[in-house]
């Protein structure tokens, strides 16, 4: 067994309300170990949010400890907390990059300032270096560091928030919805970045989602809150095979299934030390999408379905509607 990267321990967050206290977050313990990819999964208003901003150190919990590369964060203030060293290694990236991006910041400097915040350790030429490979590994491409976010699209502006994400090469990587604001394709093409970078920096992720599909593209292990608590944690595939609370029988229930629609089961293939051919290929579904282009830019080849033949074959997530 591994030292876990971060644990929490019996975590509280309790909110002041009309009369009483809620419990937006009860007693969770959560271990998430080095290169993990861990998922969090609830309904609205379970205490994802919550526990997130907790281990973000965004928010002060109640109760409970913080444990992260050995050392407990809870009891930190968070105005001593952001200029401690742990504050570059864990990194939150929110749900919607438009709202979570500074209107006035250019993407070199949107990435550039959680550096400057803590006070820019390696100096200016190290700096720029930082922000560029940064902005490299996202796939930006450089004649874009001048740009505001509103000249951005979203797909490219979900981007710059993973940029300042990475910048500090942080060891915990904490995604909260961050591609929900996003459509079904651009999506697709974040969540493949994501899965890339991970393993090429070997960081470990947190990704809080609604949608249990994503999370099993993403994920090892899920974790389900139910009600300010974990109620249920395990392998991604055993829980998909045997959830055990009824309240993941119940979100599990509520997921499409694509053996009953007839769908080909979809999964992203390919990762930074298995690269695919990066030709344009012919979409099996031609002239039979909206789009009625053959190489249409969502004909994507970084995205492949994997049949249960085991035939890799292009696609977009506009192929599996029109296979249903
Ligand atoms: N600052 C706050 N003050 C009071 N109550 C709060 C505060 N922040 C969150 N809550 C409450 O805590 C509970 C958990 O909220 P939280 O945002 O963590 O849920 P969530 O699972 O992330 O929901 P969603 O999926 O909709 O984002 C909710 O009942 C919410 O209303």
């Amino acid at each position: 067994m591994t030292t876990a990267i971060m644990e929490a321990v019996r975590l509280v967050k309790r909110y002041p309300t009309g009369g009483g206290m809620l419990h937006a977050v009860d007693a969770v313990d959560l271990a998430i170990q080095p290169g993990e990819s861990v998922g969090l999964v609830g309904e609205s208003g379970c205490g994802k949010s919550t526990l997130v901003r907790l281990l973000g150190r965004l928010i002060e919990p109640t109760e409970g400890a913080i444990v992260f590369e050995g050392q407990d964060i809870a009891p930190l203030p968070l105005r001593r907390f952001v200029h401690d060293k742990a504050r570059g290694r864990i990194q939150v990236v929110f749900q919607d990059p438009t709202e979570s991006l500074n209107p006035s910041l250019t993407v070199f400097d949107t990435v550039a300032d959680p550096i400057r915040r803590l006070g820019n350790p390696g100096g200016r030429q190290s700096l720029a270096a930082q922000v560029r490979k940064a902005i490299a590994l996202v796939g930006l491409p450089p004649e874009m560091e001048t740009r505001l976010p509103h000249q951005l699209s979203g797909g490219q502006r979900a981007r710059v928030g993973i940029a300042r994400a990475i910048a500090l090469r942080p060891s915990l990587l904490i995604l909260d919805e961050p591609t929900s604001a996003l459509d079904v394709s651009v999506q697709a093409v974040i969540l493949r970045l994501l899965a890339d970078l991970r393993s090429e920096l070997g960081m470990s992720y947190l990704f809080v989602s609604h949608d249990l599909n994503v999370v099993r593209l993403l994920c090892s292990r899920i974790v389900v809150m139910y009600l300010g608590k974990v109620v249920e944690e395990g392998p991604t595939e055993a829980m998909f095979r045997q959830p055990r609370h009824p309240y993941t029988r119940a979100l599990l229930a509520s997921i499409p299934d694509p053996a009953r629609r007839g769908h080909t089961p979809w999964r992203l293939e390919g990762s930074a030390s298995s690269p695919i051919d990066p030709s344009p290929t012919v979409c099996r579904f031609y002239g039979r999408c909206p789009r009625q282009e053959d190489r249409c830019a969502e004909t994507m080849p970084e995205l492949r379905a994997v049949g249960s033949d085991g035939v890799h074959r292009a696609a977009c997530h506009f192929a599996e509607e029109i296979s249903a």
